[in-house]
C-alpha cells in the first residue's frame, strides 16, 4: 500500500478500512530501514497514525506542518514521496533525518533543535493574516520539547492570535529519558483524567476531618458533582491562557484523530490538540526501552541488539566516570543536564548522587543561569551539554556566569563534527563563541587521560571554564604525555624546527598522522598540543616564531574566531616573523555524514593536512 503513495496527498486515495494496514506497513518499513542505517526509531514509530491523520486532513504543501525537533518526521517523509531515500538516510549526500525545506516543499521549516515549532508556526500565522492568505498552520510539539522555554514564550504570544492556529501536543510521556518537571506532571494528570478525581478525593479527605460538618458537606458536594467537574476542565492551563484545548485524543486511532483535526480547523484562534501516543509502538524492544531506541545505530531486528562495533571508552564515558570520582571526595560538586543524562554520561553520577543531580528538561538557557545560582551559593556545578545545544545559553554564559566570574564547569560534549545528525548538530562554533567571552577558560583534551586531568583542574579554578571534547571513542595513544596541566600552557610533543603544527583537542590524532607523513618525507616538524584555546599560550607562540618559519594550526571549529585565527592575530599584532596557516572549517554549515568522510571532504584529516603542508613547502 505504501507503494501507492508516491507524492503528497496520495494518502487521501487510501480507504479508511485500510488505514491500519498502511500504518503496519509504515512501521515495518521504518524498522527495516533504520535497523540498517540507524536513526530516531522510537519517536517515529509513535507518530505513524498521527502523521497519517494530519496528511489525510490537511493539504500539502499549501498547509504547513511544522515539526518540533523534527526527529519524528520520517512518516511525513514517506507520505511526501521520499520513500526511496531511506536507504541513504542520514548518510553523506542522502536523505536528512530532519525536515529540510531544501529537500521537499512539504517541509515548511528546518529543525533539529527543540521547542521552535510554536514560534515558527506563529510566524506563518501572522504572515498569512498580513498577506490575506488562506492555509492551515499546524505545529507539532512533543511533551519533552514542551519543557523548553521558547515554547512558553511562543504560547504566551500565540494566545493573542484571532485566526486559526493548531498546536498538536504529541504526548508520549517521554523525552529521550523519562520526561521531567511540572508540565510533565500536569500532562500526566490530564492523561489519566486524575485531575478531576484527584481533586475530588483531596477535598473529601480534608472535609472528613471537620467534625459534624464534614460528612454532610461531602454528601452535598457529591450531588453537585457536575458543577465541581466544571471547575477542573482538562486543559484549564491552556484554556486560561486563551488557547482552546481539545483532548486528550487516542493517538493511534486515525479516524478519531481526523475528526478532532476537522474540529480544530474550525476554531478561531489558537487550539491545542492533546494527542496521546506510545513511543516505540509496534516494536517490542523500543516499547520496553524507548530511551535506548530514541536514536540508534544499526541493530538486529529479532533481538534489538546493536550491530555497531563495540566502542572503546568514549570521551563521554571518561567524563562520567571521572566526575563521579571527583564528586565522591567533594560534596559540593553538583551536575546538571538539559534532558541529556544518558548522552552526556551523567547517568552514573545521577544514580550515585541523586540529590546532587538535576535534569532541568530541554532548558539550556535556564541550566546555565541555574548553575550560576548554584555557584553563587557555594556549590561547584558542572553543566554537561552538547556543544550545539549550548548555543542556546549564549547570553546566559556572558551575562550570568562569566561577567560575575562564577566557577561553573561546562563539560561541552559533541564538540566538532558529530556526523549523521548533520548541520543542526555539528559542534563547530563553540571554540569561537566560548573564547570570545571575557573571563572564560577554554580547554580541549588530546586524549582520554587529558580529559580526566582537565576535569580535575577545572574544579580547582576560581572562574568559568569549558572543556570541549567530541562524540565517540576517545584517543588512547600517547598515554605517557601527561605533563601536569597549568593554566594557559600548551604541551610540546616533538620539538624541531622549520614547520610547527599546533593542534586543538581531539584533532591531535589527525595532527599526529600528518606529522608522521611529513617526517617520512624528510621534513623537520614540531608538534604541539594547544590544550588551552583561552588563555592563549603566547609564550609558546613567541618561542615557536623564533625557530620556525610557518605555524599550522589544526582545529575542528570554524576558522572565524577559532584558535588559528587567534594565533594569527597575535602573530600579526606582535609582528612575529612567522606565517600562520589555520586548518579549520569554512564559514559555512557542515552537512551530515560519517565524520571520516566529512573530514576528507573538508580537507581536515591527517593525509590532507600533510599534503597541503608539503605543497606549501615545495612552494
Ligand atoms: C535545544 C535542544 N536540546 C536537546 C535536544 C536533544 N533532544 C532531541 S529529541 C529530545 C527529546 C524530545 O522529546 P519529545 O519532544 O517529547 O519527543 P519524543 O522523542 O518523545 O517524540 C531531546 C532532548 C535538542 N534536539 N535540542
Ligand atoms: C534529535 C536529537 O537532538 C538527539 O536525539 C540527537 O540526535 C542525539 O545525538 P547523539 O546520538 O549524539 O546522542
Ligand atoms: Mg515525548
Amino acid at each position: 500500500m505504501l507503494e501507492q503513495i508516491k507524492k503528497a496527498n496520495d494518502i487521501k486515495e487510501i480507504a479508511p478500512e485500510d488505514y491500519q494496514e498502511l500504518a503496519a506497513e509504515i512501521r515495518s518499513f521504518l524498522i527495516e530501514k533504520i535497523s540498517k542505517t540507524g536513526g530516531h526509531l522510537a519517536s517515529n514509530l509513535g507518530v505513524v497514525e498521527l502523521t497519517m491523520a494530519m496528511h489525510l486532513t490537511f493539504t500539502l504543501p499549501e498547509d504547513k506542518i511544522i515539526w518540533d525537533v523534527g526527529h519524528q518526521s520520517y512518516t511525513h517523509k514517506l507520505l511526501t514521496g521520499r520513500t526511496a531515500g531511506f536507504d541513504e538516510l542520514r548518510c553523506f549526500g542522502g536523505l536528512s533525518g530532519f525536515p529540510k525545506p531544501g529537500e521537499s516543499e512539504c517541509d515548511a521549516f528546518g529543525t533539529g533543535h527543540s521547542s521552535t515549532s510554536i514560534s515558527a508556526g506563529l510566524g506563518y500565522v501572522r504572515a498569512r493574516e498580513i498577506k490575506g492568505e488562506d492555509y492551515q498552520v499546524i505545529s507539532v510539539i512533543g511533551d519533552g520539547s514542551l519543557t523548553g522555554g521558547m515554547a512558553y514564550e511562543a504560547l504566551n504570544n500565540a494566545s493573542q492570535v484571532k485566526s486559526n492556529f493548531i498546536i498538536v501536543l504529541n504526548d508520549n510521556h517521554m523525552s529521550i529519558s523519562e520526561n521531567v518537571g511540572g508540565i510533565s506532571k500536569y500532562l500526566n494528570r490530564l492523561r489519566s483524567a486524575e485531575l478531576y478525581h484527584g481533586l475530588k478525593k483531596g477535598v473529601e479527605e480534608t472535609l472528613e476531618y471537620i467534625p459534624g460538618v464534614g460528612k454532610p458537606m461531602i454528601r452535598q458536594l457529591k450531588k453537585a458533582k457536575n458543577s465541581l467537574k466544571q471547575l477542573v476542565i482538562p486543559g484549564m492551563l491552556f484554556e486560561d491562557m486563551g488557547i482552546t484545548y481539545l483532548g486528550p485524543v487516542a493517538g493511534h486511532d486515525v479516524e478519531k484523530l481526523c475528526k478532532t483535526f476537522r474540529e480544530a480547523r474550525r476554531i478561531k484562534g489558537p487550539v491545542l490538540v492533546h494527542v496521546l501516543t506510545e513511543k516505540g509502538r509496534g516494536y517490542e524492544p523500543a516499547i520496553a526501552m524507548p530511551d535506548k531506541f530514541h536514536g540508534v545505530g544499526p541493530f538486529d531486528i529479532e533481538t534489538g541488539e546493536s550491530l555497531s562495533p563495540a566502542t572503546k571508552d568514549s570521551y563521554t564515558d571518561v567524563f562520567g566516570k571521572v566526575l563521579t570520582d571527583i564528586a565522591m571526595k567533594d560534596e559540593t560538586v553538583v551536575a546538571i543536564t538539559a534532558a541529556m543524562a544518558d548522552g552526556t554520561g551523567l547517568k552514573r553520577f545521577a544514580s550515585k548522587f541523586p540529590k546532587r543531580f538535576f535534569d532541568v528538561g530541554i532548558a539550556e538557557e535556564h541550566a546555565v543561569t541555574f548553575a550560576a545560582g548554584l555557584a553563587c551559593a557555594g556549590m561547584k556545578p558542572v553543566f554537561a551539554v552538547y556543544s550545539s545545544f549550548l548555543q542556546r545559553g549564549f547570553d546566559q554564559l556572558i551575562h550570568d556566569v562569566a561577567l560575575q566570574k562564577l566557577p561553573v564547569v561546562f563539560a561541552v560534549d559533541r564538540g566538532g563534527l558529530v556526523g549523521n545528525d548533520g548541520d543542526t548538530h555539528q559542534g563547530i562554533f563553540d571554540l569561537s563563541y566560548l573564547s570570545m567571552i571575557p573571563n572564560m577558560t577554554v580547554m580541549s583534551p588530546k586524549h582520554k587521560w587529558e580529559l580526566a586531568d582537565m576535569l580535575r583542574f577545572a574544579f580547582k579554578l576560581q572562574g568559568p571554564v569549558a572543556i570541549r571534547y567530541p562524540r565517540g571513542s576517545a584517543f588512547d595513544a600517547f598515554e605517557e604525555y601527561r605533563e601536569e596541566i597549568a593554566l594557559g600552557k600548551s604541551e610540546w610533543i616533538y620539538r624541531e624546527e622549520e614547520v610547527a603544527i599546533i593542534s586543538v583537542g581531539h584533532m591531535f590524532s589527525e595532527a599526529v598522522l600528518a606529522y608522521k607523513k611529513l617526517k617520512e618525507a624528510g621534513r623537520k616538524v614540531s608538534l604541539i598540543n594547544a590544550r588551552f584555546v583561552k588563555p592563549l599560550d603566547t609564550q609558546m607562540i613567541e618561542e615557536v616564531a623564533k625557530t620556525h618559519s610557518i605555524i599550522y594550526t589544526v582545529e575542528e571549529n570554524v576558522k572565524i574566531g577559532g584558535f588559528g585565527s587567534q594565533v594569527a592575530d597575535y602573530a600579526e599584532e606582535h609582528s612575529l616573523p612567522v606565517k600562520v596557516c589555520p586548518f579549520a572549517l569554512p564559514d559555512d554549515y557542515v552537512e551530515q555524514g560519517n565524520v571520516e568522510v566529512l573530514r576528507e571532504v573538508l580537507g581536515l584529516n591527517g593525509s590532507a593536512i600533510a599534503e597541503k603542508i608539503e605543497k606549501d613547502l615545495k612552494g
